[in-house]
């Protein structure tokens, strides 16, 4: 097995702990990971101290280091897709990480579904990956170059693709997005066409399918991993985490996912300006004269809201585990002997 083709590189070798092998997760379960190594897959236990993790342990697409049987730390992550429990004042679960490129999924049937483009592109930037857009079903759209110009007005900067799985149209162009060496994931909400574009995109059915296999004593049914090796040498990431992503604790991926507001933003009269109808807004002149449209900006201020939310929830949560500085803390689980 080529490390280079899974993304091992130089950087993630001088953060290998010494004496440990390199092995990339390309499953997680309760108490294992199923880890692609250099010699093959291999099912390993996850340390203790990993189990404390304030993320959630490994996830799909970490880099861990091996010792034998046990991973016994998680390399840092190029990117991190997080999940987030709404009402819970814990820090965000970790579903997949180093991954490079966001393939934010939608289907081009219908009118375009703008707002929930923008979302997981805002979610897409928070990762620390580049997102692209692809839309799927491009067999079944009367006009395609309408359909991606529509959503390429919104998706600032952002590179907007057609296909079909079902024709094979669009298909090289995607491929082309994941080189030997990158991670691919896909985002989007069901029934868009994930899963027949991954499987699209691996040559075989890697999704929404279970491996069963017959080993002589009955069938048994095995859970697929969910990093696939795609036949170009690149790996794409398709977990069912993926579904309910929350944004990052900062408001940097909705800044990005919405330059054009943020943007205007500098030019309002007072540095704070809330955009709610204060003197010298840039933003409500944008509005006012059409060079903004006003459901964009509404999309903005939820986003904003979710990620300030997702901040607090954070916040309490390093509160609760930071450590007094005089010691009190040690003092009283001491007394409590
Ligand atoms: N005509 C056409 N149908 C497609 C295309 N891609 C997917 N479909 C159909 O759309 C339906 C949903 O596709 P899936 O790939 O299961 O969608 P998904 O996003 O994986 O959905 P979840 O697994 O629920 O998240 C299926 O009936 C597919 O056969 C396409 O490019 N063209
Ligand atoms: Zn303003």
């Amino acid at each position: 097995m080529e490390l280079t083709d899974l993304g091992w590189t130089p950087d993630r070798a001088a953060a290998l702990t010494a004496g440990c092998e390199p092995g990339r997760v390309v499953r997680v379960d309760r108490a294992r990971l199923t880890v692609l190594a250099a010699d093959g897959e291999r099912r390993v236990h996850p340390a203790p101290a990993l189990h404390d993790d304030a993320t959630g342990g490994p996830a799909v697409g970490d880099w861990v280091a091996l010792r034998g049987e046990l991973a016994v730390a998680v390399l840092p992550r190029s990117s991190a897709f997080t999940r987030t429990a709404a009402g819970r004042t814990s820090a965000a679960q970790v579903v997949a990480a180093n991954v490079d490129t966001v393939l934010v999924v939608d289907a081009l049937i219908g009118p375009a579904r703008l707002r929930r483009v923008e979302r997981y592109l805002a979610v897409a930037w928070s990762s620390g990956a580049a997102p692209v857009v692809v839309l799927t079903k491009a067999d079944l759209c009367p006009d395609v170059p309408a359909g991606v110009a529509q959503v390429a007005d919104d998706a600032l900067g952002v590179p907007v693709l057609a296909v079909s799985p079902v024709t094979g149209a669009g298909l090289d162009a995607v491929r082309a997005l994941v080189p030997p060496g990158t991670t691919a994931a896909m985002v989007g909400p069901s029934g868009v066409g994930k899963s027949s574009l991954a499987n699209a995109l691996a040559g075989q059915a890697v999704a929404g399918t279970r491996e069963v296999r017959d080993d002589g004593r009955g069938r048994h049914t095995t859970t697929a991993r969910e990093l696939h090796r795609l036949p170009g040498g690149g790996s794409l990431i398709d977990t069912p985490g993926m579904r309910e992503l929350g944004l990052h604790d900062d408001a940097d991926g909705v800044d990005r996912a919405f330059a054009d507001v943020a943007e205007l933003g500098t030019q309002c009269r007072y540095r704070d300006c809330g955009h709610r109808g204060e003197p010298g807004c840039a933003v409500a002149a944008a509005i006012a004269d059409g060079r903004l449209d006003p459901a964009r900006f509404t999309s903005w201020r939820k986003l904003q809201a979710e990620a300030h939310r997702q901040q607090l929830r954070v916040d309490a949560r390093a509160r609760r585990h930071r450590r007094p500085p005089d010691g009190t803390a040690a003092r009283q689980r001491a007394g409590s002997r």
